[in-house]
């Protein structure tokens, strides 16, 4: 009998604190960050299929590879490897419906990784835990292991290293996402070069846990902290005008997103964030906006009670 298709749920990351150390002779660098699973959401089908293959729609599916430079893809390979399956002749079709997104910084590519790794789980029946799937998580990407576990989480490591962090409250954003992505590579660059002159850093991340234990967003909001944040300011300008307009519009605070160049704005509540979205999106700064709730679970097989939530509102810039 053939299986019945597997669809999983993914969601998006936030890096509330990105503390990036020096260069390692890997070429990663050393990070202390905590991340936050949104409810901005991509969405997988696997299905076996004679023909293998790959197809992406929604947000970003125009700039979205479809061969085996897809991270999906590449997921889909390295857990045949690692299953001892043929890796070249697998047997399944990969659907991605995308929400996140692409190259913005909210590791998208990483929560399809995520996502295909747990629906092939089920799909092959190979039964694995989520130690071992978060050990292949980490070989596809410094991210991936975060989308499989969700909520919010301690990085270290190159950021595959993770530890839960209690967070009492749920915490209501704004995200604008930006006309052209960033690649992660050139905003890890630039930031070396630029502290070839500068030595500005984010503080500990301390403060950034017990404000998150606390539960009040204004008390966060005074520590949202990215080292990259300068870094994809200097590639991408009109990211200043961005941070200035959401905060303008009533946010208590806005943030790149990881590399880049989405940018999240923290609100007081749900009702705030839908009124600084509506403003944002009429300010000719980004080109489209939505508002996330956060922390929310990690990858989920869909039918599972917890990964059938609403899809967040949508506002076009
Ligand atoms: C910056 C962050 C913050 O969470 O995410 P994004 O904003 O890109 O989503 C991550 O560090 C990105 O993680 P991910 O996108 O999984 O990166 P990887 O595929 O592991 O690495 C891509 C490239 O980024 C750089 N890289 C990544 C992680 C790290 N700790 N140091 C690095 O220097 C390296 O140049 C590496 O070759
Ligand atoms: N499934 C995927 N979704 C999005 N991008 C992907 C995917 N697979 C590969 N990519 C490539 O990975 C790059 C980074 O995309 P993404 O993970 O969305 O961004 P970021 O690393 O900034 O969070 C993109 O430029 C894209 O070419």
């Amino acid at each position: 009998m053939v299986p019945t298709p597997i669809t999983v749920r993914v969601p998006a990351k936030l890096n509330l604190h990105l503390s990036v150390g020096d260069s390692r002779s890997d070429g990663y660098h050393e990070l202390v960050t905590v991340f936050q699973a949104l409810s901005l959401v991509d969405e997988i089908t696997i299905r076996t299929a004679e023909e293998p293959g790959l197809d992406v729609r929604g947000e970003g599916a125009e700039v979205t590879p479809t061969g085996v430079d897809n991270l999906a893809w590449r997921a889909v390979t390295e857990l045949a490897r690692h299953c001892g399956r043929d890796p070249e002749n697998p047997g399944v079709r990969v659907s991605l419906n995308k929400g996140i997104p692409v190259a913005g910084g909210m590791g998208g590519g990483s929560a399809d990784a995520a996502a295909t790794l747990l629906a092939l789980n089920s799909l092959w029946r190979l039964e694995m835990g989520r130690e071992e799937l978060a050990e292949v998580a980490g070989r596809l990407g410094s991210d991936v292991p975060f989308a499989l576990q969700g909520g919010t989480a301690l990085g270290t490591g190159r950021g595959e290293r993770l530890v839960p962090v209690l967070a009492r409250h749920t915490y209501h954003w704004v995200i604008a996402m930006n006309e052209e992505g960033l690649r992660t590579p050139d905003v890890y660059g630039e930031l070396d070069r630029l502290r070839q002159t500068s030595s500005n850093r984010v503080g500990d991340v301390e403060p950034v846990l017990e404000a998150l234990a606390s539960g009040d967003p204004r008390e966060l909001a005074l520590l949202l902290g990215n080292d990259l944040q300068a870094a994809a300011v200097s590639l991408r300008p009109v990211l200043r005008r961005t941070l200035r307009a959401g905060v303008d519009a009533g946010a208590l605070a806005g943030i790149v997103s990881g590399s880049g160049p989405t940018c999240a704005f923290l609100c007081t509540d749900e009702e705030a964030a839908v009124r600084v979205a509506a403003e944002l999106s009429g300010a000719g700064v980004c080109r489209t906006v939505r508002v996330a709730q956060g922390p929310v679970p990690g990858a989920r097989l869909v039918g599972d009670d917890k990964a059938d939530r609403p899809t967040p509102p949508q506002v076009h810039a």
